[in-house]
């Protein structure tokens, strides 16, 4: 298939105040689509700053005890190509924000490693999926992920989806590494695997990302983030100023 051109994105906006608001606000949100939902869920995590305090939320009460854990499974939509115990490795942040505070069966987590070759990482990573999935092929009616977590770079970067690389033509992998654009490789799920979830929910904060938001919601510019298609639904978790109320 090919690369679909840009195209709006407007979902469903949430504006919150502050970015504690938003993790309490999104803490909420997600511990009932678990309770609704059928285990396992699936969850793609992101880096950020945002999503960090969304993570420490989550690690305390009431949800650290009243979200049943055992039915989460989660997945990491990407992560920087550096061992776990470096700070700026995902896995490491969340580690220490969430997973190390809750009961979470390590058999639910699904690291990308952050040693080795990252194409060979990122083929075992796609096969893994593949084989929790049940089959080769992502049917937009049976999507991979109950919800995906993506954070929004101000040049319109999403997951590691970064201007300018290959991975942005990459439609048949679910996985791929990136090796340009930024100082350390990157394993990142590609725009199929992203897009294969009954919720994109973007965390983005702060009145420097209000312009690109207003953008990639409107269509008005061609970035990775306006080439998603994604198969369920868009919400955009907001605070801090990052968009205005409509
Ligand atoms: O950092 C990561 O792991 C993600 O690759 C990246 O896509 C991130 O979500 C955006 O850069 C926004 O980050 P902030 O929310 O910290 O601005």
């Amino acid at each position: 298939m090919t690369n679909p051109g840009a195209a709006a994105l407007p979902g469903q906006l949430v504006v919150l105040d502050t970015a504690q608001a938003l993790a309490d606000h999104v803490a909420a949100w997600l511990a009932e689509r678990i309770q609704k939902s059928q285990a396992p869920v699936r969850i793609a995590l992101s880096g950020g700053s945002t999503p960090r305090k969304l993570y420490q939320t989550l690690a305390q009460a009431p949800w650290n005890k009243q979200i049943d854990w055992t039915r989460v499974h989660l997945y990491w939509g990407d992560e920087r190509f550096v061992p776990h115990d470096d700070p700026d490795s995902n896995f490491h942040m969340t580690n220490e924000a969430l997973l190390s505070h809750i009961d979470i069966p390590p058999s639910n987590v699904f690291p990308i490693p952050g040693e080795g070759d990252p194409v060979v990482i990122a083929e075992r990573y796609e096969a893994r999926m593949k084989a929790d999935y049940g089959t080769d092929t992502l049917d937009p009616e049976k999507p991979f992920f109950d919800v995906v977590f993506l954070g929004l770079g101000e040049d319109g970067h999403t997951a590691s989806l970064i201007p300018g690389q290959p991975i942005l033509k990459e439609r048949e992998k679910w996985v791929a590494a990136v090796s340009e654009g930024r100082p350390e490789v990157r394993i990142s799920l590609t725009y199929p695997a992203l897009e294969s979830a009954s919720v994109i929910a973007f965390l983005v904060t702060g009145k420097g990302k209000a312009e690109i938001i207003k953008a990639v919601r409107e269509g008005t510019t061609d970035v990775p983030a306006t080439h998603l298609c994604p198969h369920g639904q868009v919400i955009w978790f907001t605070a801090d100023g990052a968009a205005s109320p409509e």
